[in-house]
């Protein structure tokens, strides 16, 4: 029922709009009887050869029902979408903004296609649940009421026949075609919805189906699930196209009643003649108000199915829930776990085991573990992304739970190995670190990061186009990149996140000297398989499977014939063959 009901409270604000445009669309419909009632009403009084000056009121009436239809049908347009688009534009800005806060931890398990759709598809499908949902009833009672009364002037069976009409194109109908058209609106959305991530996952993975020959299975996939929403389109289409037929029946019926009553009324003299074609006519023309109802259920149905999938994500609990923050000083930066245990859902096993370390002010710990031991769940933690179920993570002596998701990560630069790059220019991917940076502050983080004298070689220097993820700059530049925005940042925290996984070794070597020096003064966390650099950190921490297995400093660890030694030995042996003569 909500999806139903979600989007009354938005309109609200709106009510003289809306208003408007109600008003002017029983104008238009209103317009449309008078003008063929005129019409039939003149042509009536003018096979009588009446004296021209007799009709030319009647004339007057036509030109005007004819100008005004016209004009309110236009401006009735305007109004109604006007108020319709200030709405969606509101829905999605809501829709944002609720969004915002269940990323990332609550949006993993969308796909990228079905959050898109969401945000454009669904959103735009809202447009119909005022202009062909709540509207046309609204109209078609205003209309009933108006042209009724003016019925009833003539006679109350005429208004009668009117309201008989009315029900059954209006209520009726509309209510057996909804039963039939039950489930269809939401099944066409679900449908389109998987075929959109179908097809943008088979786009972005097509070099991959088609190495493995899987290509034509999987649009086999495709096919079949638009053959499943074309049934339901044309099924839908069918019932619509039915429903509106039987409402033009209906309408016809209406006016051949009215008719015959006329005829009847006429022969006992209670009716003059030359009314007989305006009454006959203008109620014909009435059930224009009740066309659109034919589609009330279809628009119906479907508005609600995709209101709930806004409502959906609109309701969702973020996984972290943001505290009153505290005001810290980011000079006491220091950073602590304490027996702190996490799992990603409870069924889950947990990724972090009662795992405790502490890095001072300005001090470095390194953390290495296998693939899956939980290094990246360490950093969702400090950039709260997640919550943490056990324990206590610390930082500059606060609890992080009192701290909001933005002070926390305002505290924290990262350089991780997926370092978005946006598709825009590099002055605008650095300024994401820090929006009201000037130029020199650009043009120093630049330099420290060893990405300036690149910039100045490009032909349109800061403001040259990366493209997308950045593709047009190598993987030492992108790292560089990432380095510069954390200069520019100068948060006091640093994490290093697999900083260096993917680049090859000379570029390693040179971005490593920009590593240092980002590490200079500030609290870091080293996060990495590579134990190369880990020489200089204070503590270094090896996890597996979640929990702390053995922690000392390096020269410690490798004495100890454990998975640090193993992975020394292992590193140590590759560099050896690597250097080597063959
Ligand atoms: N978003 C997620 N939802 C559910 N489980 C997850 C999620 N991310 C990680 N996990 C699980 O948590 C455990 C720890 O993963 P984590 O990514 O922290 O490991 P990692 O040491 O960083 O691995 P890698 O070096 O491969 O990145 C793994 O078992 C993983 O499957």
């Amino acid at each position: 029922m909500k999806g139903k009901t979600w989007l009354i409270p938005m309109l609200l604000p709106h009510w003289r709009r809306v208003f408007l445009a109600l008003l002017l669309s029983t104008l238009t419909v209103t317009s449309h009887i008078g003008l063929m009632a005129t019409a039939a009403y003149l042509l009536a009084r003018a096979a009588l050869h009446p004296p021209v000056l007799d009709l030319m009121v009647t004339i007057v009436g036509v030109r005007f029902f004819g100008i005004t239809r016209a004009v309110s049908r236009y401006v009735e347009r305007y109004v109604s979408h006007d108020v319709t688009f200030r709405i969606l534009s509101e829905i999605r800005v809501k829709f944002y903004q609720s969004i915002e806060p269940l990323a990332p931890a609550r949006l993993r398990n969308l796909r990228s296609a079905d959050l898109l759709r969401r945000i454009v598809a669904d959103v735009e499908t809202q447009q119909n649940l005022f202009l062909r949902v709540l509207a046309p009833p609204l109209v078609a009672v205003l209309v009933l009421t108006g042209y009724g009364l003016f019925l009833a002037r003539f006679d109350l069976r005429f208004s009668a026949i009117l309201a008989a009409g009315f029900l059954m194109a209006g209520l009726i109908i509309p209510w057996i075609f909804h039963i039939l058209s039950k489930g269809i609106g939401g099944r066409v959305i679900a449908l389109k919805a998987k075929l959109m991530v179908r097809v943008a996952d088979g786009l972005m993975g097509i070099t991959e189906l088609i190495a493995y020959g899987q290509a034509e299975s999987y649009l086999k996939d495709v096919r079949e699930i638009n053959e499943q929403l074309r049934k339901e389109q044309r099924r839908s289409a069918w019932l619509s196209a039915l429903s509106s037929a039987i409402t033009g029946m209906a309408a016809n019926l209406s006016m051949v009643l009215v008719l015959i009553l006329g005829i009847v009324l006429v022969e006992k003299g209670r009716l003059s003649g030359v009314n007989l074609g305006m009454l006959a006519l203008g109620t014909l023309s009435s059930f224009e108000a009740l066309f659109p109802l034919a589609l009330v259920p279809h628009h119906l149905e479907e508005s609600r199915a995709a209101a709930n999938r806004l409502l959906e994500m609109l309701e969702a609990e973020p996984a972290v829930k943001d505290q009153a923050s505290l005001t810290v000083n980011p000079q006491e930066m220091s950073l602590a776990f304490h027996d702190v245990c996490f799992k990603y859902d409870e069924k889950a096993p947990w990724a972090l085991d009662h795992v405790s370390f502490s890095i001072p002010r300005q001090g470095k710990v390194g953390i290495v573990g296998a693939s899956g031991a939980g290094k990246t769940s360490v950093v969702n933690l400090l950039l709260r992304f997640w919550d943490y179920n056990e324990g206590r993570i610390e930082l500059g002596g606060h609890s992080i739970r009192d701290y909001s998701q933005d002070e926390a990560c305002s505290l924290i630069g990262v350089v991780t190995q997926r370092t978005h790059i946006f598709n825009a220019t590099i002055r605008e991917n650095l300024l994401l670190a820090k929006p009201e940076a000037g130029d020199e502050e650009l043009v120093l983080a630049c330099k420290r990061a060893k990405l300036h004298d690149f910039i100045q070689t490009l032909p349109k220097g800061y403001e040259s186009f990366v493209g997308e993820g950045g593709f047009k700059l190598s993987g030492g530049q992108r790292q560089r990149l990432a380095i510069a925005r954390v200069f520019l940042k100068n948060a006091p925290i640093l994490i290093l996140d697999e900083a260096m996984e993917g680049l090859d070794p000379i570029t390693e070597a040179e971005v490593m000297a920009e590593v240092d020096r980002l590490m200079e003064g500030r609290t870091t966390l080293v996060i990495t398989h590579h134990l190369a650099g880990l020489e200089s950190m204070d503590e270094i921490i090896v996890l597996d499977q979640g929990r702390v297995v053995e922690r000392g400093k390096h020269s410690e660890l490798i004495q100890y014939p454990g998975f640090y030694h193993k992975l020394w030995d292992r590193t140590f042996t590759r560099r050896v063959q690597a250097h080597s003569p063959t």
